[in-house]
C-alpha cells in the first residue's frame, strides 16, 4: 500500500537514480519523506524498493522539477546530490540560485574533484562530502533493488557545518554510516580502490576477481603508489601498503562483480574516469608530479569511450 509522509526536515535528493532512491528509501524507513528534484517532472510518483532480504515495499514520492518556481525550494534544508560525478556541476547550476543560504549540500558519488567546482558555486551554503560502498541497481525507472550492504562515510568540508539534527537523521537512517572529520582521507581511500579496479576491469573486459592474477599486481601497486604521493602533496597522508592490501581485499570480496566502469563501457555510457584516475592526474599536474600509470589508464578508457560518445 502506498504511503506518504510530511517531512518537517525538508530534505531533497537531486538525482533520482540507483543511489538517490536507495538513500530515499533509507530515510523513508526512518520516518522522513525527501523530495526528489528531477529535470522534467513535478508530480507524485509511485516507487518500489527491493530490500537486501528480497522484500518489496512501495511508497509515493514527491517530485519537484528543477525549473519550478523558486518558492518551492525555499524550505529545503539539506540537498543530497546523487548524480554521476560528471553531472554534478550542471545539475547544481540549474537550482543553486533557488536554494536558501541555510541549505546544506551533501555530494555523494564515486570519484573526486566536483567539490572544487561546487565550492565556487556556493552562496554561503555549507558543503559536505560522502562516499558509500552500498550497492543498488535500477530494475526499472522507479524500482530499485539494493544489491549489497556497505559502509558510508560522510563529513563536513566547507562553510557552515550540517546541523546536529540533520546529521543524526542521516546517521540513523543509513546503515553502516559514520561521520568523519576530516572527510577527505575517506574519499582518497575509496578513490584508490576505484582507480585500481575500475579502469583495469573495463580495459581487460573482466570481473573484479580477475584482477587477483599476478599479471595485474605491479600495475595495481603503481596506481596506488602514485595516488598516495599525490594525496600527500594535497595534504592527505595515506598508508600505502595498507591501501594496496585493501584493494586486493575488495578484489576478493567483490570478485564476481563487474565494476561500474566495466558496466558503463559495456553499455556504451560515459564513465566516471575523469573523476577517478583523471583526478589523480589533475592533482599530480597541479603539484608538478607525474602519475604515468594513472594517466595511461585515463587515456585508454577515454579512447574506449570515443568509440561511442560524440
Ligand atoms: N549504483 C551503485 O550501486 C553505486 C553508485 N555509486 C556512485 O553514486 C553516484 C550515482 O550513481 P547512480 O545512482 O548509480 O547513477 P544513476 O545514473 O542511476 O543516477 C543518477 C541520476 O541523476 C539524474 N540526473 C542527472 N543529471 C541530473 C540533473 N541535471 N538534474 C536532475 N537529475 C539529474 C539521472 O537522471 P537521468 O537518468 O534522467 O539521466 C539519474 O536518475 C555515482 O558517482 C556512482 O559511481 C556509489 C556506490 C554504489
Ligand atoms: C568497489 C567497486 C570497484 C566494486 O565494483 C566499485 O565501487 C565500482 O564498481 O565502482
Amino acid at each position: 500500500m502506498g504511503q506518504q509522509l510530511v517531512d518537517e526536515k525538508n530534505i531533497a535528493i537531486l538525482g533520482a537514480g540507483a543511489v538517490g532512491q536507495l538513500i530515499y528509501q533509507q530515510l523513508f524507513a526512518n520516518g522522513h519523506a525527501p523530495l526528489f528534484i528531477t529535470r522534467d517532472h513535478e508530480q507524485q510518483q509511485h516507487i518500489a524498493f527491493t530490500a537486501l532480504d528480497g522484500r518489496v515495499t512501495e511508497s509515493t514520492a514527491t517530485l519537484l522539477c528543477n525549473r519550478s518556481d523558486p518558492s518551492l525550494f525555499e524550505h529545503i534544508q539539506l540537498l543530497i546530490v546523487c548524480v554521476k560525478a560528471y553531472q554534478i556541476s550542471d545539475a547544481l547550476k540549474s537550482i543553486i540560485d533557488k536554494l536558501p543560504e541555510e541549505c546544506h549540500i551533501l555530494l555523494l558519488h564515486n570519484g573526486m574533484g566536483p567539490h572544487l567546482e561546487v565550492a565556487k558555486q556556493l552562496r554561503g551554503q555549507g558543503l559536505s562530502l560522502g562516499t558509500t560502498s552500498q550497492a543498488a541497481l535500477k530494475k526499472s525507472r522507479w524500482h530499485i533493488a539494493q544489491t549489497g550492504p556497505g559502509s558510508t562515510q560522510l563529513g563536513d568540508l566547507t562553510g557552515p557545518h550540517l546541523s546536529r539534527e540533520l546529521k543524526a537523521c542521516l546517521l540513523n537512517a543509513i546503515p553502516g554510516s559514520q561521520w568523519c572529520e576530516p572527510i577527505l582521507p575517506s574519499l582518497w581511500h575509496k578513490l584508490a580502490i576505484n582507480a585500481a579496479i575500475n579502469p583495469l576491469t573495463a580495459i581487460h573486459n573482466c570481473n573484479n576477481g580477475a584482477l587477483a592474477q599476478a599479471q595485474y599486481r605491479q600495475q595495481i601497486s603503481d596506481v596506488v603508489s602514485e595516488l598516495v604521493e599525490v594525496a600527500s602533496a594535497d595534504g592527505v597522508e595515506l598508508d600505502k601498503s595498507a591501501l594496496i592490501n585493501r584493494v586486493f581485499e575488495v578484489i576478493e570480496l567483490t570478485g564476481a562483480n563487474y565494476s561500474s566502469m566495466h558496466q558503463d563501457i559495456a553499455n556504451k555510457r560515459k564513465t566516471e574516469i575523469e573523476s577517478i584516475n583523471g583526478f589523480v592526474v589533475q592533482r599530480a599536474q597541479h603539484h608538478k608530479l607525474t602519475a604515468k600509470v594513472n594517466l595511461s589508464l585515463l587515456e585508454q578508457v577515454k579512447n574506449m569511450e570515443l568509440d561511442y560518445l560524440q
